[in-house]
């Protein structure tokens, strides 16, 4: 959470967009940081990696680095911050007290991490590194080394792991503030909501949370800042017009918010909704209705 977020209004649809923006640039920046690196499909499938056998562990590579990562920030309270979700379960308790934080979301259980781990690892992955991958084959067709497999392997397993920590926290995080996007929204108008909430009617709550101008606009904005992030710069500063494609494929960024979290988001806000009214009496959701 943000340090100001008791000040102002956390409700504020305006401060909740304004944290979503934000966090376009965080994943923007750790995609370009990913893209560095090649793919390297092997750290994402399970029971590769003798050593971690050898430790008992089943996961993939990158399930280890979550389970170990997730471990450490655990015990420092990371997890008790309601815009905070990990990936792995049974996570040591925090060292220190956990802060309190006002009760601002609807007790819910809703947490898209297992979707977003998939579509990441076996969508985005493959789509933002192709660069790296292919630059990669061309070094390795010059030295005679062949083999599809090798192209995609730059054997930084310990750096594409550690920014793919990055990504995923941010893309979660921001997912996850859908949450407080629908809370906002039905606090603004409970009845709209109420009926829909109560027949499970999923496509008529989707369509009153979704704001087509506002993912129109957000698409826009996004395309022209990954282009402009994705800029190479020569040493005084001149944008570099070489011919270089630049940091990262913009259209694969565009398209990560299009198809994946812009839609897991709206996922996210419907399944909080239908979860809104659980525990309520008829008294108290009729007083919510009139509001
Ligand atoms: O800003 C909102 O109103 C949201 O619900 C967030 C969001 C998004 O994911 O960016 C999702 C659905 C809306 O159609 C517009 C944008």
């Amino acid at each position: 959470m943000q340090a100001n977020y008791m000040l102002e209004d956390p409700l504020s649809l305006d401060r909740i967009r304004s944290i979503l923006t934000r966090l376009e640039d965080t994943i923007i920046f750790s995609l370009i940081e990913r893209a560095q690196f090649a793919h390297n499909p092997k750290i994402y499938e399970r029971g590769v990696f003798k050593e971690l056998r050898d430790l008992n562990f089943c996961g993939s590579w990158l399930e280890w680095f979550l389970k170990e990562t997730e471990s450490f920030h655990a015990k420092a309270r990371r997890y008790t911050s309601p815009d905070e979700y990990p990936f792995t379960a049974d996570l040591p308790a925090p060292i220190i007290p956990p802060l309190k934080y006002p009760a601002i979301l609807y007790p819910n259980t809703v947490n898209a991490n297992p979707s977003i781990l998939s579509f990441y690892t076996r969508s985005i992955v493959p789509r933002i590194t192709m660069r790296a991958s292919l630059a990669l084959a061309g070094v390795k067709r010059s030295k005679g080394i062949t083999g599809d497999d090798e192209y995609e392997d730059d054997g930084n397993y310990g750096s594409a792991a550690t920014i793919d920590i990055e990504v995923l926290q941010a893309i979660s995080k921001r997912v996850h503030y859908g949450k407080f996007v629908s809370e906002s929204k039905f606090v603004q108008n409970p009845a709209a909501f109420i009926p829909h909430i109560q027949s499970g009617d999923i496509d008529a709550l989707a369509a009153l949370i979704t704001k087509p101008e506002v993912e129109r606009k957000l698409l826009q904005r996004l395309r022209k800042k990954a282009t402009l992030y994705a800029q190479d710069f020569a040493s005084d500063g001149e944008p570099l017009n070489n011919g270089s494609k630049g940091k990262i494929d913009v259209d694969g960024v565009v398209e990560l918010y299009e198809h994946y979290i812009i839609p897991l988001t709206k996922e996210v806000e419907v399944e909080y909704l239908l979860q809104r009214l659980e525990g309520l009496s008829a008294e108290e959701i009729e007083k919510l209705a009139k509001r």
